[in-house]
Protein backbone atom coordinates (compact mmCIF):
# COMPACT_ATOMS: atom_id res chain seq x y z
CA UNK A 1 0.00 0.00 0.00
CA UNK A 2 1.49 3.41 -0.76
CA UNK A 3 0.41 6.55 0.59
CA UNK A 4 -0.14 10.37 -1.59
CA UNK A 5 -0.04 13.04 0.18
CA UNK A 6 -1.24 16.43 -1.94
CA UNK A 7 -0.01 19.70 0.03
CA UNK A 8 -1.50 23.26 -1.22
CA UNK A 9 1.21 25.60 -0.64
CA UNK A 10 0.92 27.85 2.64
CA UNK A 11 -0.30 31.41 2.12
CA UNK A 12 1.48 33.56 -0.44
CA UNK A 13 2.72 37.32 -0.13
CA UNK A 14 -0.20 37.57 -2.87
CA UNK A 15 -2.78 35.75 -1.54
CA UNK A 16 -2.33 37.68 1.84
CA UNK A 17 -2.92 40.74 -0.17
CA UNK A 18 -5.89 39.10 -2.45
CA UNK A 19 -4.02 39.34 -5.24
CA UNK A 20 -4.55 37.05 -8.84
CA UNK A 21 -1.08 35.10 -8.75
CA UNK A 22 -1.51 32.41 -11.41
CA UNK A 23 2.48 32.02 -13.05
CA UNK A 24 3.74 35.04 -11.06
CA UNK A 25 6.41 33.67 -8.44
CA UNK A 26 5.48 34.76 -5.02
CA UNK A 27 7.04 33.52 -1.75
CA UNK A 28 5.29 32.34 0.99
CA UNK A 29 4.05 35.06 3.60
CA UNK A 30 5.28 35.05 7.37
CA UNK A 31 1.63 32.92 7.80
CA UNK A 32 2.10 30.57 4.84
CA UNK A 33 5.68 29.29 6.40
CA UNK A 34 4.07 28.62 9.64
CA UNK A 35 1.52 26.99 7.61
CA UNK A 36 4.22 24.78 5.88
CA UNK A 37 5.50 24.26 9.52
CA UNK A 38 2.11 22.81 10.95
CA UNK A 39 1.77 20.65 8.02
CA UNK A 40 5.40 19.21 8.57
CA UNK A 41 4.03 17.90 11.69
CA UNK A 42 1.28 16.38 10.63
CA UNK A 43 3.05 14.01 8.26
CA UNK A 44 6.44 13.95 9.85
CA UNK A 45 5.65 10.20 10.48
CA UNK A 46 5.09 9.33 7.23
CA UNK A 47 8.20 8.57 5.20
CA UNK A 48 7.97 9.69 1.87
CA UNK A 49 10.46 7.91 -1.02
CA UNK A 50 9.68 10.95 -3.70
CA UNK A 51 8.54 14.59 -4.02
CA UNK A 52 6.98 17.03 -6.85
CA UNK A 53 6.53 20.02 -6.47
CA UNK A 54 5.70 22.69 -9.36
CA UNK A 55 8.42 25.33 -10.20
CA UNK A 56 7.28 28.34 -8.20
CA UNK A 57 9.03 29.13 -5.04
CA UNK A 58 5.88 28.83 -2.68
CA UNK A 59 5.55 24.99 -3.68
CA UNK A 60 8.80 24.40 -3.25
CA UNK A 61 9.25 26.56 -0.21
CA UNK A 62 6.18 24.72 1.61
CA UNK A 63 7.87 21.09 0.14
CA UNK A 64 11.05 21.86 1.82
CA UNK A 65 9.77 23.52 5.06
CA UNK A 66 7.41 20.72 5.91
CA UNK A 67 9.79 18.15 5.38
CA UNK A 68 12.28 19.73 7.66
CA UNK A 69 9.83 18.34 10.44
CA UNK A 70 9.99 14.62 8.96
CA UNK A 71 11.21 11.84 11.15
CA UNK A 72 13.41 9.90 8.31
CA UNK A 73 16.34 10.15 8.34
CA UNK A 74 16.54 11.28 4.72
CA UNK A 75 17.66 14.86 3.39
CA UNK A 76 15.11 16.01 0.75
CA UNK A 77 16.73 17.77 -2.11
CA UNK A 78 15.83 18.94 -5.22
CA UNK A 79 17.12 16.98 -8.22
CA UNK A 80 18.74 19.35 -11.12
CA UNK A 81 16.66 16.65 -13.54
CA UNK A 82 16.40 18.94 -16.69
CA UNK A 83 15.54 16.15 -18.59
CA UNK A 84 18.96 15.07 -19.03
CA UNK A 85 19.06 12.70 -16.41
CA UNK A 86 16.02 10.29 -16.21
CA UNK A 87 17.37 8.21 -13.46
CA UNK A 88 19.34 10.57 -10.55
CA UNK A 89 21.00 7.74 -9.17
CA UNK A 90 23.18 7.12 -12.00
CA UNK A 91 24.84 10.57 -11.93
CA UNK A 92 24.79 11.41 -7.87
CA UNK A 93 26.47 8.83 -5.65
CA UNK A 94 24.04 6.06 -5.65
CA UNK A 95 25.44 5.59 -2.13
CA UNK A 96 22.95 8.94 -1.30
CA UNK A 97 19.74 7.03 -2.79
CA UNK A 98 20.04 5.85 1.13
CA UNK A 99 20.01 9.44 2.55
CA UNK A 100 18.37 11.69 -0.13
CA UNK A 101 14.29 12.26 -0.71
CA UNK A 102 14.26 13.34 -4.17
CA UNK A 103 12.34 16.40 -5.00
CA UNK A 104 11.27 16.81 -8.66
CA UNK A 105 10.27 20.00 -9.51
CA UNK A 106 8.03 20.43 -12.72
CA UNK A 107 6.08 23.10 -14.89
CA UNK A 108 3.21 20.92 -15.31
CA UNK A 109 1.93 21.27 -11.48
CA UNK A 110 2.22 25.05 -11.54
CA UNK A 111 -0.69 27.05 -10.53
CA UNK A 112 -3.39 27.63 -13.37
CA UNK A 113 -1.78 30.35 -15.32
CA UNK A 114 -4.48 33.96 -15.12
CA UNK A 115 -3.71 35.80 -17.83
CA UNK A 116 -4.93 39.26 -17.69
CA UNK A 117 -6.14 38.97 -14.26
CA UNK A 118 -2.78 38.14 -12.47
CA UNK A 119 -1.33 41.13 -10.45
CA UNK A 120 -4.97 42.24 -10.02
CA UNK A 121 -6.68 42.57 -6.70
CA UNK A 122 -9.57 40.16 -6.43
CA UNK A 123 -11.93 42.47 -4.50
CA UNK A 124 -11.64 45.07 -6.81
CA UNK A 125 -12.09 42.98 -9.72
CA UNK A 126 -15.27 41.34 -8.88
CA UNK A 127 -16.53 45.16 -8.37
CA UNK A 128 -15.31 45.66 -12.15
CA UNK A 129 -16.97 42.54 -13.35
CA UNK A 130 -19.19 41.07 -11.10
CA UNK A 131 -19.17 38.35 -8.19
CA UNK A 132 -20.65 35.95 -10.05
CA UNK A 133 -18.60 36.49 -13.66
CA UNK A 134 -15.34 36.28 -11.42
CA UNK A 135 -16.51 33.02 -9.36
CA UNK A 136 -16.92 31.52 -12.70
CA UNK A 137 -13.84 32.60 -13.51
CA UNK A 138 -12.13 31.32 -10.47
CA UNK A 139 -13.70 28.03 -10.02
CA UNK A 140 -15.77 27.12 -13.45
CA UNK A 141 -14.06 23.87 -15.32
CA UNK A 142 -14.27 25.35 -18.92
CA UNK A 143 -14.89 29.19 -18.57
CA UNK A 144 -11.23 30.45 -18.84
CA UNK A 145 -10.27 34.13 -17.11
CA UNK A 146 -9.11 36.50 -19.96
CA UNK A 147 -5.99 35.49 -22.13
CA UNK A 148 -5.95 32.55 -19.22
CA UNK A 149 -6.18 28.63 -18.30
CA UNK A 150 -9.56 27.19 -17.66
CA UNK A 151 -9.60 24.49 -15.03
CA UNK A 152 -10.11 22.21 -18.04
CA UNK A 153 -6.79 23.43 -19.31
CA UNK A 154 -4.88 23.12 -16.69
CA UNK A 155 -5.81 19.75 -15.90
CA UNK A 156 -4.22 18.86 -19.66
CA UNK A 157 -0.85 19.77 -18.19
CA UNK A 158 -1.65 18.29 -14.93
CA UNK A 159 -3.03 14.63 -15.25
CA UNK A 160 -0.73 13.68 -18.18
CA UNK A 161 2.28 14.45 -15.84
CA UNK A 162 0.37 12.74 -12.82
CA UNK A 163 -0.71 9.58 -14.93
CA UNK A 164 3.28 9.06 -16.43
CA UNK A 165 5.06 10.76 -13.39
CA UNK A 166 3.59 10.45 -10.46
CA UNK A 167 1.02 7.22 -10.49
CA UNK A 168 4.41 4.86 -11.77
CA UNK A 169 6.00 5.79 -7.92
CA UNK A 170 2.43 4.41 -6.34
CA UNK A 171 2.03 1.77 -8.36
CA UNK A 172 5.80 0.65 -6.88
CA UNK A 173 4.48 1.42 -3.67
CA UNK A 174 6.08 4.57 -2.92
CA UNK A 175 4.85 7.04 -0.34
CA UNK A 176 4.39 10.35 -2.47
CA UNK A 177 4.11 13.89 -1.82
CA UNK A 178 3.44 16.85 -4.25
CA UNK A 179 3.15 20.04 -3.04
CA UNK A 180 1.51 22.52 -5.80
CA UNK A 181 -1.30 25.21 -6.17
CA UNK A 182 -5.05 25.44 -5.10
CA UNK A 183 -6.10 24.94 -8.84
CA UNK A 184 -3.60 22.86 -9.84
CA UNK A 185 -4.24 20.25 -7.02
CA UNK A 186 -8.22 20.73 -7.59
CA UNK A 187 -8.01 19.36 -11.28
CA UNK A 188 -5.72 16.52 -9.88
CA UNK A 189 -8.71 16.06 -7.17
CA UNK A 190 -11.13 16.30 -9.92
CA UNK A 191 -9.46 13.48 -11.90
CA UNK A 192 -8.60 11.23 -8.52
CA UNK A 193 -12.45 11.69 -7.07
CA UNK A 194 -14.30 11.69 -10.64
CA UNK A 195 -15.64 15.18 -9.87
CA UNK A 196 -18.28 16.25 -12.04
CA UNK A 197 -17.59 20.20 -13.35
CA UNK A 198 -20.71 20.46 -11.32
CA UNK A 199 -18.76 19.34 -7.82
CA UNK A 200 -15.40 21.00 -9.10
CA UNK A 201 -17.42 24.72 -9.09
CA UNK A 202 -17.89 23.93 -5.13
CA UNK A 203 -14.13 22.80 -4.69
CA UNK A 204 -11.94 24.80 -2.29
CA UNK A 205 -8.36 23.57 -1.73
CA UNK A 206 -7.15 25.69 1.46
CA UNK A 207 -3.58 26.89 2.03
CA UNK A 208 -0.98 24.00 3.97
CA UNK A 209 -3.51 22.03 4.97
CA UNK A 210 -2.43 18.14 4.03
CA UNK A 211 -4.91 15.95 1.83
CA UNK A 212 -4.50 11.93 2.33
CA UNK A 213 -5.32 9.35 -0.41
CA UNK A 214 -3.71 5.37 0.04
CA UNK A 215 -2.97 3.26 -3.41
CA UNK A 216 -4.59 0.06 -3.07
CA UNK A 217 -6.18 -2.20 -4.88
CA UNK A 218 -5.15 -0.43 -8.30
CA UNK A 219 -6.82 2.90 -7.28
CA UNK A 220 -6.64 5.41 -5.21
CA UNK A 221 -8.93 6.14 -1.64
CA UNK A 222 -9.30 9.36 -0.01
CA UNK A 223 -7.76 8.96 3.54
CA UNK A 224 -10.24 11.38 5.97
CA UNK A 225 -8.10 12.29 8.65
O1 LIG B 1 -4.46 33.67 -7.45
C1 LIG B 1 -4.23 32.46 -7.66
O2 LIG B 1 -3.28 32.00 -8.31
C2 LIG B 1 -5.22 31.46 -7.11
C3 LIG B 1 -4.68 30.67 -5.95
O3 LIG B 1 -4.13 31.52 -4.99
O4 LIG B 1 -6.34 32.20 -6.66
P1 LIG B 1 -7.80 31.56 -6.64
O5 LIG B 1 -7.85 30.73 -5.38
O6 LIG B 1 -8.70 32.74 -6.64
O7 LIG B 1 -7.96 30.69 -7.88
Amino acid sequence: MAKLVLIRHGESVWNQKNVFTGWVDVPLSSNGIKEALNAGEEISATEFDVVFTSLQIRAIETAMIALAQNKSSKTPTVIHDEGKMKDWTTIYNPEMEKSVIPVYRDWHLNERYYGELQGKNKAETAKEYGDEQVHQWRRSYDCPPPKGECLKDTAGRTIPFFEESIFPHLKAGENVLVSAHGNSLRSIVMFIENLTKEQVLGLEIPTGKPIYYEYKNGKLEKENK
